[in-house]
């Protein structure tokens, strides 16, 4: 039974979904780094939110872990290099806390034109100033979004109908879409130059990082008011410190820092800013939503190897999964049989999927035949990785489809080029579920991989095959099947014998130098 650790608050509910599917789930939350690390090597699944940090130290003591889910949107608390470089599939869950995000924006946008906060605690405090917050209104003020994705569109539809005049800074943010939402797509200066109001809906990253830095505020409009509920980090804190002091941004409302917990920042303590808790997904709606989200998700992963809003492996559904499992074996094996005769450096890989599984999801299929074929040469290779280690090397990788397939249901046709040679190797399923080698280098056979085998290339000359069995039996090594091919009679011929105990360096020196042995190897699957 696989089990699942939940890390950080979560709604109870997808602790109820982990168990009702049959997984074994603990919840331990505030765990310190050490404490984590202690326990996280019992675990398949890993569920969290944005307290814990799931870095490359934890990874390497998860042993077992297969893949964390983020109930939310951003993932900088994970590190996906080391997670995808472990084999760790990391998903989020875009969608579901975006219109509470959405909200929450909107929301500190009115409270810093009205100035709400600071008027509530005077009020509390019995002071009845009304002559002190004269507010401004949003109808007919531009506001700039940076970033127009899940939650800037949200923000944008709710503007556009408080009347608000929308524009929107977004490379990736299509004319069609900026149409549809009724959003002016401009670019960066003229968001700056323009806007009355700023709100971020960008991920943090290398780009994003300081976007509003102490150049951009000078180049704003006087009197414009920033808004950031997307991350710390995306505005330069100190630079707006002293835009607020001189009063060239007239507020600012901020429910992320660039360090969190945020128990002291610069900001705290001036009338102009309005800071929340990084409290932008916290709605009883949206916890709900990412919790079931992320349970299910987790739990498919586990149960049926189902893949939904990963960031670092191509989606499989649940219906496609099952499909997909016995060409997941032979596409390995193909892929492994391929890196274990290749000798020199990889150049290309063409992955042909020819009759019915031209149909299916192929993505995960290339990956799996990139984790075989890289395995034998590379130590750490796993289908999460193998696409990009495959990217770093220069290894350009093809994929194509047809629907002829010559005399099978579905054939796998893997092709190699190296420095030297192109080798290529072919497979189908037969009966629909076991893993068959047909062809290999155009010579056909048929062939079932077992975990050690022996193979031989070789001219087809008579007292042959004799010779290997004699060789093996002298070694001690019981032959379970033997498998033969050959392009023409007295051409070139292939053999592959499944043996029951390893083939030793000097058994395989014997065998290579056999009459009429052109090359042999001992493979292991
Ligand atoms: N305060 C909170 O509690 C929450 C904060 N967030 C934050 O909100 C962010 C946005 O979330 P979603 O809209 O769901 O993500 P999304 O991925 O749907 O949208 C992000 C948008 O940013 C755009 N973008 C990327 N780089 C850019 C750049 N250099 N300049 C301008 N635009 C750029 C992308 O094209 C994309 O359209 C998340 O990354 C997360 O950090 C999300 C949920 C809750
Ligand atoms: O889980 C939370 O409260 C934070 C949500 C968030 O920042 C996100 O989903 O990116």
């Amino acid at each position: 039974m696989p089990k699942v650790l939940v890390s950080d608050k979560l709604s109870p509910t997808a602790v109820k979904i982990f168990s009702d599917r049959g997984i074994d789930v603990d919840v331990k939350t505030g765990l310190k780094p050490d404490e984590l690390m202690a326990i996280i090597g019992d675990y398949d699944g890993l569920a969290v939110r944005s307290e814990t940090k799931v870095t490359a130290a934890v990874l390497e003591k998860a042993t077992n872990l297969k893949v964390v889910g983020r109930a939310g949107i951003g993932v900088d608390n994970i590190d996906i290099p080391a997670a995808t470089q472990r084999g760790v599939v990391v998903m989020n869950t875009p969608y579901g806390n975006a219109i509470t995000t959405a909200e929450h924006t909107i929301a500190m946008m009115f409270s810093l034109a009205r100035q709400i906060p600071l008027a509530n605690a005077s009020t509390h405090a019995g002071k009845w100033e009304k002559n002190r917050f004269m507010g401004v209104e949003l109808f007919n003020k531009v506001l700039g979004l940076i970033g127009c994705g899940n939650i800037g569109s949200i923000v944008a539809e709710r503007a556009v109908a408080l009347r608000m005049r929308v524009i929107a800074f977004d490379p990736y943010l299509s004319p069609e879409r900026a149409l549809d939402l009724g959003v002016e797509k401009v670019e960066l200066d003229d968001l700056i130059a323009r806007a009355d109001f700023i709100t971020l809906h960008t991920p943090l990253t290398e780009k994003t990082r300081g976007i509003l830095n102490a150049d951009a505020i000078a180049r704003m409009k006087k009197g414009v008011r920033l808004i950031n509920c997307a991350r710390g980090g995306l505005i330069d804190e100190a630079a707006l410190k002293a835009a607020l002091e001189s009063g060239h941004v007239a507020g600012a409302a901020l429910d992320v820092f660039t360090a969190e917990p945020a128990k002291e920042n610069i900001l705290f303590g001036m009338d102009n800013v309005v800071c929340t808790p990084h409290l932008g997904a916290s709605t009883s709606e949206a916890q709900e939503n990412v919790a079931l989200q992320v349970a299910d998700q987790i739990s498919d992963y586990l149960l049926t190897g189902a893949v939904t809003n990963a960031l670092n492996m191509a989606a499989v559904t649940a219906e496609e999964a099952p499909r997909l499992r016995p060409y997941m074996k032979l596409c390995e094996q193909l892929g492994s049989f391929t890196g274990q005769i290749t000798e020199s450096s990889l150049k290309a890989v063409t992955i042909e999927y020819l009759g019915d599984v031209a149909h299916l999801n192929t993505k995960p299929l290339t990956a799996v035949v990139l984790q075989g074929l890289l395995s034998p040469l590379l130590e750490s290779v796993n289908m999460i990785n193998a696409p990009l280690i495959a990217r770093e090397r220069d290894i350009e990788v093809r994929e194509t489809k047809s629907e002829n397939s010559s005399n099978f249901h579905s054939l796998i046709r893997v092709q190699v080029t190296t420095e030297r040679q192109t080798r290529s190797v072919e497979g189908s399923l037969f009966g629909g579920a076991l893993p068959r080698l047909v062809r290999i280098n155009d010579i056909p056979v048929e062939a079932e991989l077992a975990p050690t085998m022996l193979y031989v290339v070789n001219e087809d000359k008579p007292g042959f095959i004799g010779r290997v069995g004699t060789v093996l039996s002298e070694a001690g090594v019981n032959i379970a099947s033997f498998h033969l091919g050959r392009e023409t009679v007295g051409g070139r011929a292939i053999c592959l014998v499944n043996v029951d105990t390893e083939i030793t360096a000097p058994l395989l020196e014997k065998v290579a130098a056999l009459p009429n042995v052109v090359m042999a190897k001992a493979l292991a699957f």
